[in-house]
């Protein structure tokens, strides 16, 4: 709703939506009906837009998307009604921004005569990220407003436009110091009177057409190349065209999971009871990181850039040295992709401090234990950090394979705790997923299906450049083979035959089977080639030059694999583009259902987030859980059946139970609803 009130000459309208004033059709209707009060008032002079609570205005409420076509154009007052209706106003409306004024939020603005914000607000055009266009008049306004490269890049990115930047372009008029409507009343009281026809922009050429022929290969650019070559009417009914064409595509609909996905991820909860919203986080002010390799010096700089100090230690002398030079070089790197002010490197620099004493972590609150895989050595770790630290300190660990149980606190991780680790990540800009403990948790264990398939796929007929392609194709940012050389094969390698090790088994190039299952010994081959990947300029490609980044089909690698499958008898057939994608996605989707069974996760969008920040996964399938609902739980269940049958000695294709029962129910199961599933009857 709108919170309509005078104050003088002014009439303010203070949108009133919690939790971020979205423009419902309630919100709607409330302009309406203030600009109407407004309008036959004569004491008002002008008109100010504010937002109440903490933000201004995040746009249209993206859950009426998902309404169907003809109730959702039907909805009226419609946003460019409503735009009309300010931008024709005779009495100035002004809107005074804090917070966020993105989307709908931003086009409310620039159908209004000014724009004023205070200095940490955003303005943007974050349509893109739903798979849309902003078409209330967005596409033809801004242009109209600034340079067209300047609207291009702002509505293609989706990107948040901090206030000082938007005032450099001429989006807001002012960024006002102190009390927003203080000063919002003061300035409206400066302009009233004051000619209104140059600031409709309805009635403004648009900005230069200069470089948008190359660039124009979307729908956003295509509309916003209209706002250049077309009337402004035409311009809006072309915006409308693509929106009904986009808002109804899949791409769009999976964004727009993908939005409330990742809010969703955010609401951890223990089985105690105690949740995000009911435990709070204690103030974590000072770090320190155990470990100088490329984890640690990675972390590092993460706490560094957010602005907290760290106490590097690594108990060799050489590879602290080494890690501090990692550091260095990182943020020099970033001084020079302008991503940080050298002033903001330098002050980086200062906050760290290395040492190889772990006594110079007594006083942290925080310590992150980086050092590589050895449960022997992380236990030793922790055992002294128990003496050096003070109480209340957090201990946490990175790994990717160790017990965490076994290790620092897991099951016993009191809720105080996960409320800070979930707080500090977001603080240092990560996304968090709260999981529980399990072999090689969520990323790895799924993602260890689709390496371990694509690399039996090698050995059945198909090549890396082809399995990578059609991935790639899919829409990862990279194919399995071409991150296997990025990695390191060597690193694979030592990880299998440790394991291996611990279990008293030796691998060898003609190793078939590995503890009951199907192996592929193709890596150690290429290990044993010396084709490590990237860093030896040939792996599973070859490279310009040791360290180079082109990866370049070898036909050497063909011979590596015709010789490693006629020493183990292993035949070679064609294989199909749905074969390839199914093996690889469907075996770690499978493995995603196991994951959701036990209860390692809470939720299933828990998995998709984790797969769009950790491998890239494109957010506009939605992830490999909510892939698996559009694509049918029957069909992907089906095909685990066949796969397990064809391939008996990969436990990864047993088929789950959860899958099963969902595949089974006699109506599809939203994937909001899946949990509830396994304690039903189904
Ligand atoms: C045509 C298309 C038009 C005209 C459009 O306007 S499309 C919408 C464009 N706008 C956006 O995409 C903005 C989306 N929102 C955000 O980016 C952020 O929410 C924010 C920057 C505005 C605030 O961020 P933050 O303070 O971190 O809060 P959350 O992101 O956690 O959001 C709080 C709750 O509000 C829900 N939410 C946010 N925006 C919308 C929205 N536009 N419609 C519906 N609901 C929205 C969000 O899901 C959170 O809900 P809960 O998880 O708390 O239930």
């Amino acid at each position: 709703m709108v919170d309509y009130r005078k104050e003088g000459l002014v009439a303010i309208f203070e949108v009133n939506n919690p939790p971020v004033n979205s423009l419902s059709k309630n919100v709607r209707q409330g302009f309406v009906d203030g600009l109407s009060k407004a309008t036959n008032d004569p004491e008002v002079k002008a008109v100010i837009i504010i937002g109440k609570g903490r933000t201004f205005i995040a746009g249209a409420n993206i859950k009426d998307f998902g309404k169907p076509m003809e109730e959702l154009m039907s909805s009226s007052p419609s946003l460019i009604d409503i735009g009309n209706m300010l931008e024709e106003s005779e009495k100035p409306i002004i809107c005074a921004i804090h917070g966020a004024g993105l989307g709908g939020g931003l086009e409310l603005c620039l159908f209004s005569h000014y724009r004023l914000a205070v200095k940490s607000a955003r303005v943007g055009f974050p349509e893109v990220n739903l798979g849309i266009l902003p078409a209330a008049a967005g596409t033809q306004r801004l242009p109209r407003l600034v340079d067209i490269t300047v609207a291009m890049d702002i509505i293609s990115s989706g990107r948040h436009v901090a206030a000082p930047e938007a005032l450099k372009y001429g989006i807001l008029d002012q960024i006002v110091e102190g009390d927003l409507l203080k000063e919002s009343i003061k300035f409206a009281h400066s302009v009233i009177g004051k000619p209104l026809e140059p600031r409709r922009l309805r009635n403004l050429a648009c900005k230069s057409i200069l470089y948008c022929i190359s660039v124009i290969h979307q729908f956003c650019l295509k509309s916003v190349r209209n706002a250049a070559d077309l009337s402004y009417e035409a311009g809006l009914m072309m915006e409308n065209t693509y929106f009904k064409y986009l808002i109804t595509g899949f791409q769009s609909f999976a964004l727009r999971y993908s939005f409330f996905a990742e809010r969703t991820a955010r609401k951890w909860q223990l089985p105690s009871g105690a949740n995000a919203a009911n435990t709070k986080p204690l103030n974590v002010q000072t770090t320190g990181i155990i470990g100088a390799g490329t984890m640690g010096t990675g972390i590092a700089v993460s706490l560094l850039r957010a602005g907290y100090p760290v106490i590097l230690v690594e108990q060799n002398q050489e590879f602290l040295d080494k890690g501090v030079d990692m550091i260095r070089n990182i943020l020099k790197d970033g001084v020079s992709r302008r991503l940080m002010t050298e002033d903001r490197m330098k002050q980086c620099l200062k906050a760290l401090k290395a040492s190889v004493d772990l006594k110079h972590l007594a006083n942290v609150d925080l310590v992150i234990e980086a050092v590589y895989e050895n449960i022997s050595l992380k236990q030793e770790i922790f055992k002294k950090l128990d003496y050096i630290c003070k109480p209340s300190a957090l201990l946490c660990s990175n790994t990717s394979s160790i017990d965490i149980d076994m290790n620092v606190y897991g099951k016993e991780t009191s809720a105080e705790t996960v409320a800070t680790i979930m707080d500090f990540g977001k603080k240092i800009g990560k996304v968090s997923i709260l999981v529980k403990s399990c072999h090689l948790f969520v990323a790895n264990r799924m993602h260890g299906c689709f390496q371990t398939e694509a690399k039996f796929i090698l050995e059945e007929g198909a090549l890396p450049d082809e399995v990578d392609r059609i991935l790639e194709d899919f829409g990862m940012p990279m194919g399995p083979f071409k991150v296997s050389d990025l990695a390191g094969i060597d690193i694979s390698c030592r990880i299998q035959h440790e394991v291996a090790k611990q279990h008293d088994i030796e691998l060898t190039l003609q190793t078939r089977f590995f503890r009951g299952e199907r192996y592929s010994s193709l890596s150690n081959r290429l290990y044993e080639l010396g084709r490590l990947g990237r860093k030896t300029g040939k792996g599973w490609y070859r490279y310009e030059k040791p360290g180079g980044k082109n990866a370049i089909p070898d036909n050497d690698i063909k011979d590596v694999i015709r010789i490693h499958c006629k020493e183990l008898g292993i035949e070679q057939r064609q294989i199909s583009t749905q074969e390839i994608l199914e093996r690889c996605l469907y075996s770690a989707i499978n493995e995603g259902f196991k994951i959701i069974e036990e209860g390692v996760v809470d939720k299933p969008e828990d998995i998709d987030v984790i797969w769009w920040y950790g491998f890239g996964f494109p957010r506009y399938m939605g992830g490999p859980m909510f892939y698996a609902s559009q694509t049918g739980l029957k069909k992907v269940y089906d095909r685990v059946c066949y796969y397990h049958k064809n391939f008996p000695y990969s436990s990864h294709w047993v088929p789950s139970d959860l899958l099963r029962r969902l595949s089974t129910a006699p109506n599809p199961v939203p994937i909001t609803q899946w949990k509830t599933v396994l304690h039903s009857k189904l």
